[in-house]
């Protein structure tokens, strides 16, 4: 028999798939699992109620790695949190260079026959988050660094959407960057399959047919349709925090800082303009809408308020930032968008400086450190409890006015005189917030910055003395965590009213929480491991999170906004394939 002969694949048969398991250049992507003994923990990164990050060396390699520990609640009741289970599982099957890859899983056994152990995740060390940088006075982005940020973090978001994977909390804090200019997209606790067909070119995010949780989406970063309380949602909801991430490169800080919901719905309508049959089609069959006729009308501000963008920039956020999310632009589309190919160009990953290392907990110590910053964002119904304060039950006329100044359009301009070192000419005052400390940006031990550090940042970084600070005590960020109340409640303990049985009832965040990601996200943990014991084997587990965060307003009721019901299992898992990142930074 030749060869010719010999039974294989006929040129009919489709390509075979690499495994999942192998990367593009054939190597494992997943190692499996290591004992936590083979790292030395250096610091802590992060920490959430759903997990601790720590950076830790691994010791034979000198790997540079994030440990993100899996906290168990309720381990003897709860066992292994599912929504872990999912993070990993989605995590596992994703390969591509602007998704964050996880390694493996570390272990640490502990004594005793009845233990389970700890169980991390192990990650590629990345340098910063994006919303670390953003506070940072002392880094101002520019145009070429920000289409290059954005060509990466739409080509992680096609990828993902052409793998039929929703990411769900797109926000600045969950975008990791490293000193080579590689930006990642992380953090997918809240990730999950949809099993509608993926999005094509000129059709956005396509139109949903089954009905998903809708308390998803830390809430500044989270769409109308959302806030409106669709179910029947899209991947255009990523779409709409992109957006966001986008103009927050421009302005350096979150553009649509609501308190509530409520609040969270009004700044979006004041930016583009109240919903109407035009701009928003069906936008009145959604369970919220009533809640819009409290407020407005308002007309459209986002050109005006956007024009330093340019023309181009102000454009491509206009369709990102659409309030229809079927003509949303999606991430295929918003990459061929004239902003990447107008000058100046977007720098290549490669060309971009490198700045002091930003993490989560860089920037919560600093915060609790200066004690008398005005108020933060409240935290709007999030903090709904027993008390219910700030919340509304979702019925019209019953309307918890946010009472917190919110983002309001004060801020005060730095005038940027970095040049850009490759050539580019754009230059952007960053608007910070004047009630905002500068970042800590302490240096690594032994790190000394080069001239592009020189450049970049504020040499040797801003220590706390000088600022008059008393000493930081030891593990500074961690004692000054907002110290936790009473355990959590669970559904089965607390029923009733519109009180949020999913939010636990521990005081303020503080002022810490400029960005809304961690109090609003720690509370958001809680409820997401604790409401998976309640949702049988199935299902949109990881939704339960958010379940109740604010859900006066997003029309789930009383009943619950949260609650995606039993779905039906994916076929599409096998879709999972390594694009090739166009070549779009040498354009
Ligand atoms: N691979 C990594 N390299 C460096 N830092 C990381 C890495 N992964 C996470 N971090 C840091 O830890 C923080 C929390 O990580 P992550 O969002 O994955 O955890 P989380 O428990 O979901 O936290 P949160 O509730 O704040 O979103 C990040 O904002 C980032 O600062």
């Amino acid at each position: 028999m030749t060869k010719r002969d010999s039974p294989g694949p006929s040129s009919s048969e489709p390509p075979r798939k690499r495994p999942l398991s192998i990367d593009a250049n054939g190597k494992p992507r997943f190692r499996g699992c290591d004992s936590i003994k083979a790292y030395d923990i250096l610091e802590k990164l992060g920490e959430g109620t759903f997990g601790e990050v720590h950076k830790a060396r691994h010791k034979s390699t000198g790997a540079l790695v994030a440990l993100k520990k899996i906290l168990m609640h309720n381990a003897k009741e709860d066992g292994f949190p599912i929504t872990s289970l999912r993070e990993i599982k989605i995590l596992k099957a994703l390969s591509h260079k602007n998704i964050i890859r996880l390694m493996e899983m570390a272990v640490e056994q502990e004594r005793g026959p009845a233990t389970r152990g700890t169980l991390y995740m192990v990650f590629p060390y990345m340098h910063h988050d994006l919303a670390g940088l953003l506070e940072n006075p002392d880094v101002t982005f520019i145009e070429p660094q920000i289409k290059c940020y954005m060509i990466q973090l739409l080509e992680g978001t096609k990828y993902l959407h052409q793998n039929n994977i929703l990411h769900r909390d797109m926000k600045a804090a969950n975008l990791l960057i490293d000193n080579r200019g590689i930006l990642q997209i992380a953090d997918f606790g809240l990730a999950r399959k949809f099993e509608e067909p993926v999005p094509v070119p000129g059709g956005g995010g396509g139109v949903a047919d089954r009905d998903y949780t809708n308390c998803v989406v830390t809430r500044w970063y989270r769409p109308p349709e959302l806030l409106l309380g669709e179910r029947k949602y899209t991947s255009a909801i990523d779409l709409w925090g992109v957006g966001c991430v986008f103009a927050e490169m421009y302005r350096g800080r979150p553009i649509l800082q609501g308190n509530t919901d409520m609040d969270q719905a009004m700044k979006i309508f004041q930016l583009c303009g109240s919903p109407t049959q035009k701009n928003m089609p069906g936008f009145d069959r959604l369970p919220g809408c009533d809640g819009v006729k409290l407020f407005g009308p308002y007309q459209r501000t986002l050109e005006g308020q956007y024009s330093s963008m340019g023309s181009a920039g102000v454009s491509l956020l206009s369709q990102l930032l659409k309030l229809d999310p079927q003509r949303r632009v999606n991430a295929m589309d918003a990459l061929k968008h004239e902003y990447f190919t107008t000058d100046p160009l977007p720098a290549k990953p490669s060309d971009l400086p490198s700045f002091e290392d930003s993490h989560e907990l860089d920037r919560k110590k600093f915060r609790h450190q200066k004690a008398h910053l005005p108020p933060a964002p409240a935290g709007g119904s999030v903090g709904i409890g027993q008390d219910g304060a700030g919340g509304w039950s979702g019925r019209a006329g019953e309307v918890p006015w946010a009472n917190g100044s919110g983002a309001g359009p004060s801020r005060v301009g730095r005038p940027n005189n970095e040049p850009w070192p490759n050539g580019g000419n754009q230059r952007y005052s960053r608007q910070h917030d004047n009630r905002m400390p500068p970042h800590d940006s302490r240096a690594p031990p032994g790190h000394r910055p080069g001239p592009e550090h020189r450049q970049w940042n504020r040499p040797g970084g801003l220590d706390h003395r000088e600022l008059g600070l008393p000493p930081r005590p030891p593990q500074a960020g961690h004692m000054d965590r907002e110290p936790r109340g009473p355990p959590l409640r669970t559904s089965r303990g607390n029923g009733g009213g519109n009180v949020d049985t999913y939010i636990p009832s521990y005081g303020g965040g503080g002022p810490d929480d400029r960005r809304g990601n961690n109090r609003g996200r720690d509370w958001d943990r809680g409820d997401r491991d604790r409401g998976d014991r309640d949702r049988g084997d199935r299902g949109d587990r990881g939704d339960r999170r958010d379940r109740g965060h604010d859900r006066g307003y997003n029309g789930g009721g009383p009943g619950g906004g949260g609650g995606g019901g039993i779905q039906r299992r994916s076929s599409s898992r096998d879709r999972h394939r390594e694009e090739p990142v166009n070549n779009i930074y040498r354009r």
